[in-house]
Order: structure tokens, then sequence, then C-alpha cells
């Protein structure tokens, strides 16, 4: 017997949150019927599970205007060329936007915080997405110059783990609907370099994969207008614009 599939599953780098899910909800909006999307916790496993056909299409982060190619998914591309059973069907690209996120220090009566600079000498330990680090270099310079630094999968994970600091001395650096999903107070906002910064993010599927519903205005693929490494656009390779 052969299983229909009745509904498309969609990953994106999660948890909620993330700036990746904002690009997956402009690609299939929530209001979409026949479309689930899936938070996936790191990018090669994004990559495996469409291979494996757990999810139908994956949504990752490539490009960003700031800092350049997001090299875990680049290893992935490099990597799966070689068995040419996955395909970038289209890009679509989200401003990024970041906030500094944690909890606000206690105020006291003695101690107002001044109209619009808060004290961040609370916060000890800062976390992140390691592509968020230099977007926003000037701001960690100014403000925190010599916190410690964590890695994490993604930004929204980093608001995550956060929400879960009982002592409330580490912050993350993520997107203001990352801050507002797992409960932080927004400490500074717009603390990246560029105002125009902006992130871009292909759609993942099987080359001979069933795709029930297409995303919305994804941008194709072509020789001119991608920005993808020029590499791996030869043929054969795993992109294809088709
Ligand atoms: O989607 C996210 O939130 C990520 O962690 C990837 C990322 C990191 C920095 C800017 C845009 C996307």
């Amino acid at each position: 017997m052969v299983s229909e599939i009745s509904e498309q599953l969609v990953g994106y780098l999660g948890p909620e949150g993330s700036f990746t899910q904002q690009a997956a909800l402009q690609l299939f909006p929530a209001h979409q019927q026949g479309v689930r999307l899936v938070p996936i916790s790191d990018i090669p496993l994004l990559f495996d599970q469409v291979a494996t056909n757990a999810v139908q299409i994956s949504i990752v982060p490539i490009r960003n205007s700031t800092n350049g190619y997001v090299q875990p998914t680049i290893d992935q591309l490099n990597k799966q060329s070689g068995s040419n059973k996955l395909i970038i069907c289209g890009e679509t690209s989200v401003k990024v936007s970041h906030c500094l996120a944690g909890k606000r220090k206690e105020e006291t009566q003695q101690n107002p915080p001044t109209s619009k600079e808060y004290n961040f000498q609370h916060i000890k330990t800062l976390k992140t997405h390691p592509q968020a680090w230099t977007q926003c270099q000037r701001f960690l310079e100014q403000a925190l110059p010599h916190t410690e630094r964590q890695q994490a999968d993604s930004t929204s994970q980093a608001a995550f783990e956060v929400s879960q600091d009982s002592l409330g001395i580490s912050a993350a650096i993520c997107s203001e609907l990352a801050a507002k999903r797992w409960g932080l107070d927004i400490l500074a906002n717009n603390i990246q370099d560029d105002p125009d910064n902006e992130t871009y993010f292909v759609v993942i599927r099987q080359r001979h994969g069933k795709v029930l519903v297409e995303p919305v205005g994804a941008v194709p693929l072509t020789e001119s207008t991608s920005l993808l490494p020029v590499d791996l656009l030869t043929p054969n390779k795993l992109l294809d614009s088709s």
C-alpha cells in the first residue's frame, strides 16, 4: 500500500522565534492549508531530514549581507552535492534586526534606570548563533566588551537557553519575536551595525520528491541571480533551478 502524504512538513532552524522561522513563514504563510512548519535543531539535521523524507522541504540560512556565507550550510551543500539527491528550489531574504534579550535588573527607588540606558553589569554570559557576533560588533565592543560568549545553534535557541537561566545573568542576541516567545525582557534593540542587515535563505527539497504546496514568492535560482558560490552552481551538482 502506498501511503499518500496529506500534510507537507517544512523544516526550519528552530526553536520558534528564529529568523529562519520568519523566512519559512514568508514562504509558507501561517494560514496555508496542508503545510506544517517543524522546528529542527541544527543545519546538518535540516539536510538529513529532507534526505530521509522526514520533512519534504527545509529552509536554511545561507548568506548574510554583513558577514557572508553560513559555513555549516556551505559544508552541507558540498557534502550532499555528490549524491545529486537534493536540490535548491528557491531563495528568500529577511531583514535582520537583533536585540539584546535577558532579564532586566531589579530596579529600586535608589537605582532607577536612566531613560534610555540600561545597566548591563549583571550580564555575565552572552549567547547567540555565531553569525550574530559580527553583525553586532560595534554594540558589543561598546556595551559588553569583556562578557563571556557562548555559541548556540540558532539565535532563538540562545533565547530559549537564557529563559532557563534562573540567576538572570545571561543574555541572548536574537529577534524581538524570540525574546517575546521565550519570555525575555528586551534590554536593547536594533543592535546590529548595519540598519540594512539582511540574511538570505534557501529552500531545499528532494530532486524527485513530491511537493504538495509550493513556496510563495521564492526567487528561483539562476546562475545570474544566485547568491551561491560559483563552484556549487556547476551542472550535476546539488543545485538546480528547475
Ligand atoms: O535563524 C536564526 O535565528 C539563526 O540563528 C540563523 C541566523 C543567524 C543570524 C542572522 C540570521 C539568521
